[in-house]
């Protein structure tokens, strides 16, 4: 990465604004997954053992910019607390007198989480005054939000020309990663997308033509590239407006020599519900009222021997609807393939994937689970980060 990181510069005795992705999923005022603190966690523990002034920031949710009590960071902090095995002093503000007396206060070491950034109307605008009032918290901008670096903030972006800037270690390990994986990938080199609509993937199946060796398609969004190929697809999800473009793909990837997989059978269903009657069909047999809701067992197959000989295989989107165990057999069976893959580098682009590898109890078996879902997604369609941008060149 040719920016910054935490290692170019000495914090000791530093005021450090750090802000981190701590958008947490709560249930009831208290965390209900920690995976995003606990990713942060090296970046906080090395400021506070450099002797820094660690003044954490972040959002939770959508507030837009009111005060919502049930996305406080109260319940955050204790999480963090627990997990550091030390103090953390949780402000109701996140700028302010209040907070630079609680800063006045700090010793070097000592962890300090402000208030959600996004109870400010200014967060979301990257208004320069909240950005300035940010700034004059600390001496040292640092970032580690990964998920939330596709954002133009105050907290993001803003701050960053106020303050010397610096990346923390999960932005640098996920630019690392993802950025190799882009620019200089080992091969063969397979990216999966699956998901809902071609709509949201349109833009990293552009990037990835140029990129991959095989392109595997799964999902809601492979009925619209079975539809193109002439085939009747029942009730299944269709983008009218998508097909001539899901058709551009595939003549696209015969032109790059990119091998581009669909499913050859589907598990259709009567009704959109784990209770409905199902059966598996071949691609070109999905009877009119009835629709795909997973691929099915010849398609898991196959994309599981592509993933098998892969040296690399980049994730992003479920195969089926997971969330129901009617149709989560194929999301599954990639998980399990990945997991199996030992010679493969396998990285996770954040959102429903990351969530599907943890339901399937195989996150540890991935080499890299990215703590960004639109993040990710849009570091693979070639775009800059706003939130990396803004940072300090080496
Ligand atoms: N065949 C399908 N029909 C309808 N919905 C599907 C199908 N396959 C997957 N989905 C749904 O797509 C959703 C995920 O899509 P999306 O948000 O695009 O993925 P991601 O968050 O990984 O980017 C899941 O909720 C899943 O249930
Ligand atoms: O959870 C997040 O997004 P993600 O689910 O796409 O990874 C990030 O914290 C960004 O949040 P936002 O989409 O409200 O800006």
């Amino acid at each position: 990465m040719n920016k910054k990181t935490v290692r170019d510069m000495d914090v000791k005795g530093k005021r450090v604004f750090c802000r981190v992705d701590f958008n947490v999923p709560m249930q009831d005022g208290a965390v209900t997954d920690d995976t995003r603190i606990r990713a942060a966690l090296p970046t906080i523990q090395y400021l506070a053992e450099q002797g820094a002034k660690v003044i954490l920031a972040s959002h939770l949710g959508r507030p837009k910019g009111k005060v919502v009590e049930e996305m406080r960071l109260t319940a955050v902090a204790e999480r963090l607390s627990e997990l550091l095995g030390k103090r953390v002093v949780k402000t109701d503000e996140a700028y302010g007198d209040a907070v630079k007396a609680a800063i006045a206060a700090m010793n070097e070491g000592d962890v300090l989480l402000l208030e959600n950034v996004r109870f400010y109307p200014g967060e979301e605008k990257n208004d320069p005054e909240l950005a300035k009032a940010f700034a004059e918290l600390a001496d040292v901008y640092v970032n580690d939000a990964f998920g939330a670096a596709h954002r133009a903030h105050a907290s993001t972006e803003g701050i960053a020309h106020y303050l010397p800037a610096v990346a923390g270690f999960l932005m640098e390990k996920e630019i690392e990663v993802l950025g190799k994986a882009l620019s200089n990938p080992d091969r063969p080199f397979t990216a999966i997308i699956g998901g809902a609509k071609v709509k949201d993937k349109i833009g990293v199946i552009e990037n990835l033509l140029d990129k991959v060796d095989n392109l595997i398609i799964g999902g809601g969004l492979a009925y619209t590239f079975v539809k193109a190929l002439g085939h009747e697809i029942g009730k299944s999800l269709l983008e009218e407006d998508k097909i001539e473009l899901a058709k551009s793909f595939m003549e696209k990837a015969k032109e790059k020599g990119v091998n581009f997989y669909m499913p050859v059978d589907a598990v259709v269903a009567d009704a959109f519900s784990n209770d409905a009657n199902t059966k598996v069909v071949n691609i070109d047999e999905i009877p009119s009222d009835w629709e795909g809701l997973d691929i099915g067992p010849k398609t898991r197959e196959l994309y599981r021997d592509v993933i098998l000989k892969s040296k690399l295989v980049i994730w992003n989107g479920p195969m089926g609807v997971f969330e129901m165990d009617a149709f989560a057999e194929g999301t599954k069976a990639v998980a399990q393939a990945l997991a199996d893959a030992k010679d493969t580098y396998t990285v996770i682009g954040g959102g429903d994937s990351a969530a599907a590898v943890e339901k399937f109890g195989l996150a540890d078996k991935m080499d890299h689970i990215s703590t960004g879902g639109g993040a990710s997604l849009e570091f693979m369609e070639g775009k800059q980060l706003p939130g990396v941008v803004a940072l300090n060149d080496k």
